[in-house]
């Protein structure tokens, strides 16, 4: 794959005896969008971990933008620049916001960190990630209990997407949400990616939601990629016994949003 965004080469994660992640290798294209599917305890979450700087891996590299990010790092510089590169929304939209801090405060507080600017710069910023994410003025200024769960995913996603991350790993990031509701977010998702170029990994054990938003997929059962190729070539052709267990429960087909690749990391 001619210059991905990231790259992920022999990933090995133990905590103690228990294997959780083995010999894990993919690469995501500028711009693209990657799904990890697999049972419940399958590594998924531990492989996202690892991504983004939670977990430290036992063997392996990954690399974003071309730069290691395996190793731990203490310097403030490396922290924001490999916060730039990979940025991460989780599923619980109730536990992750600060219940003390306005959507407006929590948005301006990571948009000084990483951009800085005058008082109005930041404010045009953050009125600019309210709108890309949906998110009205008085959703804007409301304290996160104001708002519903599907609000408050927009709001993580508008935290995220401050960062200006190259990378946006949805770890189970509409899991929580009811239907209707996920299906407004996962068009929101599609919308984002067309909009800033964003490249996705998908941690997901919904196949419709997996075929929305992917082009390519890989399945992982005990630690270990099962199968790996295009998502409507796992989906449809899937080779792998495991793979054809988990396709039980297989959608419709879906619309695939087309994708619109950047040029550069910077
Ligand atoms: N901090 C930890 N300490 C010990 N074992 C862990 C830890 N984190 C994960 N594991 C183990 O690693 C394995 C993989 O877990 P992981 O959460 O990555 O799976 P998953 O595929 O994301 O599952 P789920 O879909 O249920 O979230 C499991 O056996 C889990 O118990």
């Amino acid at each position: 794959m001619p210059d991905p965004v990231l790259e992920v080469q022999g990933l090995h994660k133990a905590f103690g005896d228990v294997v959780a992640v083995s010999d894990v290798s993919f690469s995501l294209a500028r711009g693209g969008s990657l799904a990890i599917v697999g049972e419940s305890g399958s590594g998924k979450t531990t492989v996202a971990r690892m991504i983004v700087g939670l977990e430290r891996p036992t063997a392996g590299t990954i690399r974003a933008c071309g730069e290691d990010r395996s190793r731990p790092t203490a310097s403030t510089r490396e922290r924001r620049r490999r916060a730039r590169e990979v940025q991460i929304v989780f599923q619980d939209p109730y536990s992750s916001l600060d219940p003390r801090q306005s959507v407006t405060r929590s948005l301006e507080e990571i948009v000084r960190f990483h951009r800085g600017g005058s008082a109005s710069e930041r404010a045009a910023r953050v009125a600019e990630l309210a709108e890309l994410v949906g998110l009205d003025e008085r959703q804007t200024r409301a304290m996160p209990q104001a708002l519903s769960g599907g609000q408050r995913q927009r709001v993580a996603i508008a935290r995220a997407l401050a960062a200006e991350p190259q990378v946006l790993i949805l770890d189970e990031s509409v899991a929580a949400l009811d239907v209707s509701i996920q299906a407004q977010v996962l068009n929101l998702l599609a919308e984002i990616r067309e909009r800033t170029g964003v490249s996705y990994v998908l941690i997901s054990h919904d196949l419709a939601v997996v075929r929305q938003l992917t082009e390519e997929a890989i399945v992982m059962r005990g630690g270990r990629v099962v199968e790996q190729g295009t998502t409507a070539r796992v989906l449809d052709d899937p080779q792998d016994d495991y793979t054809r267990l988990l396709r039980a429960s297989v959608p419709r087909p879906g619309w695939k949003p087309a994708r619109r690749p950047r040029s550069s990391c910077n």
